[in-house]
């Protein structure tokens, strides 16, 4: 098989969060790779779901919140720049239960273009359908785009979420257990689409499923009381993880 060749994408390094008073990550560094599905795995509350909106700054929303450390992504120090804005594009994020706007399925997937200032009506139409080609919902959708997007099952909304990331054309798309709210079918369309898009974009998830993590991701971080206990090729930290603590995680002792 072609060995794939790494490149960094995302380096994160010596990075600390505190809500207030409380600290939620201690010294987390880690080097994420370029088109590659990066896990966040790890018990509830251990801080995956905060360390993940530090990368395109989600917590910056949030009262009382104090960051240390450095994030670089493509050579810029994102907390160094105020750009939140271009930041936010180049990082799209897909949450955990599907939030499109309550508008058609083309105007959820064509709001961040415009917004972007295209108005171009054929461009729009060309950005919504790749967009929604490339999220594996076309052929589903296609002839309903002029329909309210919450009349979907959960399922397909979600891939919709995930086509209206895709039309901000990103490099990187966080997504928090995207599929914790899906039935397993959804659920693995969506590991199947994941599984494809890192041909093209880069990917960081949080899952709490660890067949999940071991299925789709490249690499995997797992992380305790808000430090990355080991972070290796998945392959490694499910069949020969180095830390104690990991392997008592991946083999179900805890959490
Ligand atoms: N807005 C907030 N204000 C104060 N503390 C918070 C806030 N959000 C999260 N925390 C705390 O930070 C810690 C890490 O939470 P976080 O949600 O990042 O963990 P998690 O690993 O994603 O958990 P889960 O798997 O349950 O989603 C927890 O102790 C949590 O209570």
């Amino acid at each position: 098989m072609e060995q794939r060749k790494e490149s960094t994408i995302i380096n994160v390094r010596d990075l600390n969060l505190f809500y207030g008073e409380k600290q939620a990550l201690f010294g987390v560094d880690l080097a994420i790779q370029k088109k590659e599905v990066t896990a966040l795995i790890g018990p509830s509350g251990c801080g995956k779901s905060t360390f993940l909106r530090t990368l395109n700054r989600m917590n910056d929303l949030i009262d009382g919140v104090k960051i240390t450390g450095d994030i670089v992504i493509d050579h810029e120090n994102i907390y160094k720049s105020n750009d939140v804005i271009k930041l936010r594009t180049k990082v799209g994020m897909v949450f955990q239960k599907p939030n499109l706007f309550p508008m058609s399925i083309y105007d959820n997937v064509a709001y961040g273009p415009r917004m972007q200032g295209i108005k171009n009506k054929r461009e729009l139409n060309i950005i919504v359908e790749d967009s929604l080609r490339s999220a594996a919902i076309w052929d589903e959708v296609k002839d309903r785009l002029k329909t309210s997007a919450l009349g979907l099952s959960g399922g397909q909304q979600q891939r919709v979420c995930i086509a209206r990331a895709i039309a901000m054309k990103p490099d990187i798309i966080l997504m928090d257990e995207p599929t914790s709210a899906l039935d397993p079918i959804s659920t693995l369309k969506i590991e199947e689409l994941i599984t494809n898009m890192k041909e093209n974009y880069t990917i960081v998830i949080v899952t709490h499923n660890m067949q999940q993590a071991a299925r789709i991701s490249d690499k995997t971080a797992f992380f305790l009381n808000g430090e990355v206990v080991e972070y290796d090729d998945t392959d490694n930290i499910f069949s020969i993880p180095q830390d104690q603590r990991t392997e008592d995680y991946v083999t179900g002792r805890f959490g």
